[in-house]
């Protein structure tokens, strides 16, 4: 049968789309929109259910939930006690031990489940007595710390719970939210009627008849077949067996689910609840009903017996229609986008959503991902899990998370450039980049031009070299300003652009006449047109001999760079930069190509944006940078943002070292004032005043941080791993082993843990296996917690391969175990802390005392035994008594010469540093060297 969408079988049915999601989702299916595609036995299921419940056909049920949940939360309060009644008994049914199970959908609704309390984690067993339910055991999570999110009643809660069997109209998510605040400190046992699912497309569901453990990626169940298998057979037991890993990567108050998705089994640890649903079929939650209390169900306090408005309820409504139904509570999306940048880990994606890492973890977890909560994700792994949780996420760029702190303050760029009304816009003067091959005389022109303005008789002249500079033009009876970019070259000018600072209007591309186009020719052209900035073509040394200016117009044509002597639309000027000879040609033809390909414009009667073109800390006058005015004007004492640094301009310094009291567009000059140094390239705004601008600059340094942990990375690799053990870096080899069964990981992991290392000095962890290849989500692990990633029959996908690459993650393949095990004990033996033993290098025997005001006492000595080494530590032995020790030979002469070695049987010179030294004593001499290990 072909899927249907839920609209259609929603249409078919007659109900609206939203009640047969809200069905659905109470009924553990993981439908997030109308037009998800859902399979035959759900589809089957879901009209079974509407044909045993035909009243629910054309009902509204979302509509009912604020009342109803307050009549619960009434009878919730009333009914505390008996609340955990009912459920104790399923829990103690063999085969009930998951009561424990989260399950949000279902506990909301029926949030006393007995199973909460203290469900036994060994199925086969009955429940424990711990297990037994108590009064009040809806607040099971107090006693076990898990049951947040409520148990779910099991098959084996329908001894206890009859009452359910009763037809009940079905509690919708916000029914079943509402009876969850309700009824969080209060418990009425209200066992409700349940089915367990059908191995259907439920992956969290206990029982999707896969449920046998095996070595899937959970690190926390402390059975997961190989563990627990190897503890049973005694394989591999002792002292070096690590524990799984890192109880912190679990949520704490979410209960482990039996069963992965796929199939992925892990019992439950003692204290953890655990749920099956055996059997299939849908159920109702309706714990709102009849006092039907969901205490606790998602863990949430409902701040006591205050009365809520109806939008907290709402939101809380809204909130609370968990896609899990394994106890873990994270608000739905239903399609809402969520912008997380680059890099980002759970803890940020959480944050976002105003969900609890820990859940997030939970639910990548049953996806088969495993991540910790300050990890950073991929974007696949962002999309998957923003589609289980109907999220549409999209990942943000470093300028994208800027844009968005800055429109968190009201200023929009983009906007504010879009908005401008035409009329307020005046011409500004272009902003100049010099482009060209080495030496053809980009440096030289630049001067020139700047000594051209000078000669105009500017006050003071250009004196300052701020980084750029603004020079001078009669056009016409009109004196023009150009703006130049001192420092020449493209890397310069995309290194700025890199940063987001397209600052150059128009590119002077400088090649000598005597060389023509040369490789770096081509490059500047080609980052120039990348930038869409305009060539004006400077052919220079046209005053050497070998100048040939009309070989470099016919060589740029083939460039896309055609003269218009040659019909085509680039201005090319000869030049000598050296006689400054057609200086004043070049700048009219840069304002002639700017004021027709470009016509700069700006408002300068608005707060100043630019951007920093130089940073520096000066002595004296402390971070100074040039800032060259883009938009609006800057004026002393306005307060800025440059990047991550803010302050307030103190001083404004212009190329003439001149102070300015404002900059307009195009404008570049000195900014004193900033409290830290920010990059060459970020942003300057002027905000509202010193707070915002603080605020805004702590929030791009909080995100750089965030974007600057995430990229941290540890590295470490089988080879290397001595050396960091000797640095004291590591004393422990993670490992993460992905194979190709469970089998083969376990008989693997089981060898590696027999591997004899010593005493302990060494430990080997393996931090994570699974079965399958090696994912990015490994590498990521393997990133973050400095492990070597071992695959046993399987391999990794390309883009893995690289990703592993670029982290320096280390990741070996192997077919045979031998082969393995050979390499991760040869890695640990290497890797033992090394032993260190003194040996005895040389003896001198002191024949003559020299005294010297500057060296001290050198004693003249004459080497009886072995050599004596500069550098080598040493002792003075009188009369076979240690008079000095932890002395070293500070030098060693043999004549007037400094020697580095002296062998036996030769004089020599030497001084200890220790005056006290006689004839006759001896100088023994030792090095400390590492003891090979056997
Ligand atoms: N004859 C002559 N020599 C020039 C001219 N312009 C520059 N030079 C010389 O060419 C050499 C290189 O000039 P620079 O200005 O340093 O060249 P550049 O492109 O800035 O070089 P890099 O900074 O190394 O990329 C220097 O020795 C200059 O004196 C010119 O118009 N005529």
């Amino acid at each position: 049968m072909a899927k249907v969408r839920v609209h259609e079988l929603a249409k078919e049915i007659g109900v609206t789309s939203r009640k047969l999601l809200d069905v659905l989702k109470e009924n553990g299916e993981f439908v997030s929109s109308a037009s998800s595609s859902i399979e035959a036995p759900v589809v089957r299921k879901a009209r079974e259910y509407f044909e045993k419940h035909p009243e629910e056909i054309d009902s509204a049920p979302a509509k009912k939930p604020a009342k109803k949940a307050k009549s619960a939360s009434a009878g919730a309060k009333k009914e505390q006690t008996p609340a955990a009644k009912p459920a104790a008994k399923p829990a103690a049914k063999p085969g009930a031990a998951g009561a424990g199970t989260a399950d949000a959908d279902e506990s909301a609704a029926q949030p006393a489940k007995p199973g909460q309390t203290s469900a036994v984690p060994r199925p086969p067993k009955p429940a424990q007595p711990k297990g037994k339910p108590t009064p009040g055991a809806g607040g099971g999570k107090q006693e076990t710390g898990q049951a947040d999110s409520g148990a779910k009643p099991t098959p084996a809660a329908k001894p206890g719970g009859k009452p359910a069997d009763r037809p009940r109209p079905i509690a919708t998510p916000g029914e079943a939210a509402a009876s969850a605040r309700a009824a969080r400190e209060a418990a009425p046992p209200r066992p409700q009627r349940r089915r367990g699912p059908r191995p259907g497309n439920s992956p969290f569901a206990s029982k999707q008849g896969m449920g046998r453990p095996r070595p899937g990626n959970s690190p926390f169940a402390p059975r997961q077949g190989m563990r627990q298998d190897q503890a049973d057979t005694g394989r591999g037991g002792g002292q070096r067996r690590r524990p799984r890993p890192t109880p912190s990567m679990m949520p704490d108050q979410a209960p482990q689910p039996e069963s992965q998705r796929g199939g992925r089994g892990g019992r439950q640890r003692p204290g953890g609840g655990q749920g099956q649903r055996p059997g299939g079929g849908f159920v109702r939650s309706g714990g709102k009903a009849r006092g039907g209390s969901t205490a606790g169900a998602f863990g949430r306090r409902t701040g006591g017996g205050r009365r809520k408005s109806r939008r907290a309820k709402r939101q809380e409504f809204e909130e609370q229609q968990s896609p899990m139904t394994a106890g873990v509570q994270v608000p739905r999306g239903n399609g809402a986008e969520v912008r997380v940048r680059a890099g980002s880990s759970i803890a940020d994606f959480a944050e976002r959503i105003n969900a609890d890492p820990a859940a997030l973890i939970t639910v990548l977890f049953r996806m088969g991902e495993m991540a910790t909560a300050n990890q950073s994700l991929d974007e696949d792994t962002f999309q998957l899990l923003g589609a289980e949780l109907g999220y549409e996420i999209k990942i943000m760029s470093a300028e994208d998370e800027d844009r968005e702190i800055l429109e968190a303050f009201d200023i929009d760029l983009e906007a504010e450039r879009a908005d401008e009304d035409p009329e307020d816009l005046n011409e500004r003067p272009p902003v100049v980049t010099v482009m060209g091959h080495v030496d053809h005389g980009k440096t030289a022109l630049l001067d020139a031009i700047r000594n051209a303005d000078v000669g105009r008789g500017e006050a003071g002249g250009i004196t300052q070299n701020i980084g750029a500079y603004q020079t001078h033009v009669d056009v016409e009876g009109e004196r023009r300003a150009i703006t130049f970019i001192d420092t020449p070259g493209h890397e310069a000018f995309t290194q700025m652009r890199a940063r987001g600072a397209d600052v150059t209007d128009v590119a002077i591309l400088v090649v000598a006449a005597n060389d023509g186009v040369m490789p770096q020719t081509v490059e500047a052209i080609n980052h120039a047109q990348a930038a869409n900035v305009p060539i004006v073509v400077a052919v220079n040394k046209i005053d050497l001999d070998g100048a040939n200016p009309q070989k470099v117009r016919s060589q740029l044509t083939e460039y896309g760079l055609v003269a218009e002597d040659y019909g085509g639309d680039v201005a090319f000027v000869d030049v000598s930069a050296k006689k400054r000879t057609n200086i004043e040609d070049l700048l009219e033809t840069v304002l002639a190509t700017s004021d027709i390909l470009v016509e700069p414009k700006a408002n300068p009667d608005k707060p100043a944006r630019g951007v920093a073109i130089e940073a520096k800390l000066e002595h004296g006058r402390g971070s100074v940078i040039t800032a060259l005015i883009q938009d609006g004007t800057l004026r002393v004492g306005d307060s800025i943002v440059v990047g991550t640094a803010y302050g307030r301009v103190r001083a404004m310094i212009d190329e003439h070292g001149e102070n300015v009291e404002e900059a307009e567009p195009s404008r570049p000059v000195q900014v004193l004032g900033l409290t830290s140094i920010p990059g060459a390239g970020d942003q300057l705004i002027v905000a509202e005043d010193d707070r915002t601008a603080r605020q805004i600059a702590e929030r791009r340094e909080a995100a750089k941080r965030a974007a600057t942990l995430a990229k941290r990375r540890k590295r470490i690799s089988l080879e290397d791993f001595t050396s960091a053990i000797e640095q004291g870096k590591v004393e422990t080899l993670n490992l993460i082993i992905k194979g190709d069964s469970s089998g083969s990981v376990e008989a693997l992991e089981s060898s590696l843990l027999e591997i004899e290392v010593g005493q302990g000095e060494v430990e080997l962890n393996v931090i994570h296996r699974g079965v399958g290849p090696v994912t990015q989500s490994d590498v990521d692990l393997a990133t973050v917690d400095n492990a070597v990633i071992i695959g046993f029959n399987v391999r990794s996908a390309e883009r893995v391969q690289e990703l592993a690459d670029e982290e320096g993650v280390e990741m070996k393949f192997y077919n045979v175990i031998f082969d393995v095990t050979d390499d991760v004990e040869a890695a640990l033996k290497g890797k033992l802390k090394p032993i260190y033993e003194d040996v005895e290098v040389g003896t001198a025997e002191i024949l003559q005392i020299f005294r010297s005001g500057k060296f001290g006492n050198i004693a003249g000595s004459i080497v009886r035994k072995g050599t004596i080494n500069r550098g080598h530590k040493a002792r003075v032995v009188r009369d076979g008594v240690v008079v000095a020790s932890d002395l070293e030979i500070q030098s060693l002469r043999r004549e007037k010469d400094d020697v580095s070695v002296v062998r036996e049987g030769f004089e020599c010179g030497i001084t200890l540093g220790f005056n006290d030294i006689r004839e006759g004593d001896l100088i023994e001499t030792w090095e400390t060297r590492e003891k090979a290990r056997d």
